[in-house]
């Protein structure tokens, strides 16, 4: 009698869903300790990572044989100073990094970041630190630094020129050259007596190398063309680098689909003569890669090495010096990401969503391969997801950030030795009452679009509950991420991780929907037709998706939410501007809602003759692309969040639509993050909006 007398008290006061999922505690849940930036010394054992917990982000090392962790810093505040550009001198005996700014920025990626208000911001500087311990020293304000490999000096960007500074500060910075148009992207020649750079001139871009003060800058084959990621051979005498077009030329049309075609070249220093060793097909995968990040080409031992598109896969291929047909070496249906060339040039570690598991598609494992052989090995196979493999110096161990679904990400080392196991590092870090094991193990669902694709997804589910419950559809951002069968190796969608986990907590069914324009599972998918702004053909899985949870026997096809941050934001606002009816409510988090802005600017040019043929037609493709598009059709209840810092999506976007909701008298609600970026770099910040995303869920589900 008690227990059902108990029951209903639960479920008049409404608690029906806490009474049946175990309901996680969203700062227990937020307390791991976030690892990135995993780096190695080019000699010895020595590795450095940054930490970021609860906001709190330091530098911490290790050392082989036992690599105990140990903090370096002591940055003890949650004040949203991002840690980037973590590196260990060649010796081993320094560590550099930036502290502040938001490099996942679209632009003013270096200025400061202030969610804590501080009357006076932190500056975006580069420091260095001893590795043995000691205190960190400013070396100047700047970006994108590298070290010597002599470890005694270091260069970096800033303000479009390059600076050099004493590695352990013992003298200012100074500017190495001043040359036209913005240099960035220093690279040291392998005796350190000279840097390569980029020379960005708007339309077109050099490459070019500095000697010193008496030596005039050597432009390296200067052409009406746009040249980048100079690459020294191992003796110093050549240069390899990526060739593509300059701007310009008749204006093509906006909506077809064009590849931007590239080519690798070397430059000898001595004869001064380029010589185009490979170029891309001429077909739309023969596009040059966007990996994020940077341009993966590497000159190794006797071979040069690169990741193309071209066989429908981000892969890796191996070219004689010389030039002739590329290797491939990495054969088979899976990505290539995060690229690491070992110190003695031989080996290739990776990131890949291969493996012999058909769920290893929607995971992550460290992979190696020799430079100029196809002997690819999955190096940590399972049903773990690992990511970010760098080998130490002495090619004893390799390192890596590995999790599982329940497990948040940790750094590790994996010793070469023959039937080695992987050794958690900074175990200590994870807090013991973490609630990892209370976290649901996602499950792999496949769906077919009316249109033909096959999309991926992930879907949390707590067992038991109400025979029918609230669902809510999670869409990632970017466009080009992957969202994975346990934690997530980005800082960002980790978050998503968690927070779906809570929502699955709670009661809700979720579904993440790994829907197309996104990577992981070739190039057609990743560059479909109409998609983004051409018509957005992508928010045909976000609706799928919300389909397939309404035909579930468990789920109340009459309270299906949907919610995303950015481009998961966007496909959010055309959910419930186009389809009110499917999605009862929804959670815009910084979403893009106005796609024509991206066209205006290039698309009907005022002061320019010629324009492109469809110019028009491609602004009204992109109004139609666009949620302020439907804000007739446009029902169901949102909650609207942006951060007024954001340098990915505008500010803007958001204060925009949410005019449109009052004018057109829509239930919205919106929370507001004050001098936060795109990233909620604040902790505090996010743990609120997680908060707020779950309590409008209850609210209106
Ligand atoms: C130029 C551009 O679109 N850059 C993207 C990286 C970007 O900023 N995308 C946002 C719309 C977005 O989705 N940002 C986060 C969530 C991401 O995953 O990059």
């Amino acid at each position: 009698m008690k227990f059902f007398y108990t029951l209903f008290i639960h479920l008049i006061l409404g608690g029906w869903m806490a009474l049946f999922a175990q309901q996680l505690d969203m700062d227990a849940l937020k307390a791991y300790p976030f690892p990135n930036e995993l780096t190695a010394a080019a000699t010895g054992a020595r590795i450095a990572w940054a930490f970021n917990e609860q906001g709190q982000r330091n530098i911490y090392v290790a050392e082989g044989p036992t690599f105990t962790a140990r903090r370096l810093t002591n940055y003890l505040q949650d004040d949203g100073q991002e840690l980037s550009s973590v590196a260990i001198s060649p010796d081993g005996k320094w560590v550099i990094y930036v502290r502040g700014g938001d490099h996942g920025s679209n632009w003013n990626d270096d200025l400061p970041v202030n969610p804590s208000f501080h009357p006076v911001p932190t500056k975006v500087q580069v420091w260095s630190i001893p590795f043995g311990g000691g205190e960190p020293k400013s070396l100047g304000e700047g970006e994108n630094p590298v070290i010597s490999p002599k470890s005694d000096k270091v260069a970096y960007s800033k303000g479009g020129q390059i600076y050099t500074v004493p590695i352990d500060g013992t003298a200012p910075a100074t500017v190495l050259f001043t040359a036209r148009g913005t240099n960035s992207s220093p690279v040291w020649s392998p005796d350190g007596s000279r840097i390569a750079f980029q020379s960005n001139r708007t339309d077109h871009q050099f490459i070019g190398v500095y000697t010193d003060a008496q030596t005039p800058i050597r432009w390296i084959d200067p052409q009406f063309k746009r040249d980048q990621s100079p690459r020294w051979s191992p003796d110093g005498q050549k240069l390899a680098f990526v060739r593509t077009n300059g701007s310009g030329g008749k204006p093509d049309s906006i909506l077809a689909r064009r590849p931007n075609l590239w080519s690798i070249l070397t430059f000898d220093l001595t004869t001064g003569k380029a010589t185009p060793l490979w170029t891309s097909p001429k077909r739309l995968n023969g596009t040059f890669p966007t990996t994020h990040g940077t341009t993966n080409l590497h000159w190794a031992a006797n071979r040069i090495v690169f990741l193309s598109y071209h066989d429908g896969w981000p892969h890796l291929y191996s070219l004689a010096e010389s030039g002739g047909a590329p290797l491939l070496l990495t054969p088979g249906n899976f990505m290539c990401e995060h690229i690491q060339l070992s110190s003695d040039k031989k080996t290739l570690l990776f990131t890949a969503n291969a493996g012999t598991d058909p769920l290893d598609i929607d995971r992550r494992h460290v992979v190696k391969v020799s430079v100029d052989r196809a002997d690819m090995q999955v190096v940590t196979p399972g049903s773990g997801l690992e990511w970010s493999p760098v080998l130490t110096g002495d090619g004893a161990a390799i390192a890596f950030i590995g999790a599982t679904s329940q497990r948040p990400p940790m750094p590790h080392v994996l010793a070469t030795s023959p039937s080695a196991t992987p050794q958690l590092l900074a175990a200590d870090k994870l807090p013991a009452q973490y609630p990892a094991s209370a976290l649901v193990t996602p499950k792999q669902v496949t769906f077919k679009t009316p249109d033909g694709f096959t999309v991926h997804a992930q879907l949390f589910e707590k067992a038991g509950g109400p025979s029918k419950k609230p669902a809510i559809v999670y869409v990632h951002g970017g466009p080009p991420r992957q969202m994975l069968l346990g934690w997530h190796y980005s800082d960002y969608y980790a978050n998503a991780y968690a927070m779906n986990q809570y929502l699955a907590s709670l009661g809700f069914v979720v579904l993440s929907v790994n829907y197309r324009l996104g990577i992981g599972y070739g190039f057609e998918f990743h560059n479909p037709k109409n998609g983004g702004g051409y018509g957005a053909s992508e928010y045909t899985d976000i609706k799928t998706a919300g389909e397939w949870l309404a035909k579930q026997s468990q789920v109340d096809s009459k309270r299906i939410g949907v919610y995303g941050g950015s481009y998961g934001g966007f496909l959010t606002a055309m959910a419930l501007g186009k389809d009110s009816q499917l999605f009862a409510a929804g959670v815009d988090v910084h979403g893009v809602h106005d796609r024509t802005i991206e066209r205006t600017r290039n698309l009907v040019l005022p002061d320019q003759y010629d324009r492109a043929p469809d110019a028009q037609y491609a602004l009204e493709v992109a109004w139609k692309s666009s949620p302020i598009a439907y804000m007739d059709t446009w029902k169901s209840p949102v909650l609207i969040i942006h951060g007024d810092d954001d340098r990915n999506v505008r500010f803007s976007q958001s204060t925009d639509l949410v005019r449109r909701l009052e004018d057109k008298d829509i239930y919205h609600e919106t929370l507001v993050i004050v001098d936060d970026t795109h990233h909620f770099m604040k902790h505090q910040n996010q743990v609120n909006v997680n908060k707020a995303i779950a309590a409008f869920f209850l609210k209106k589900l």
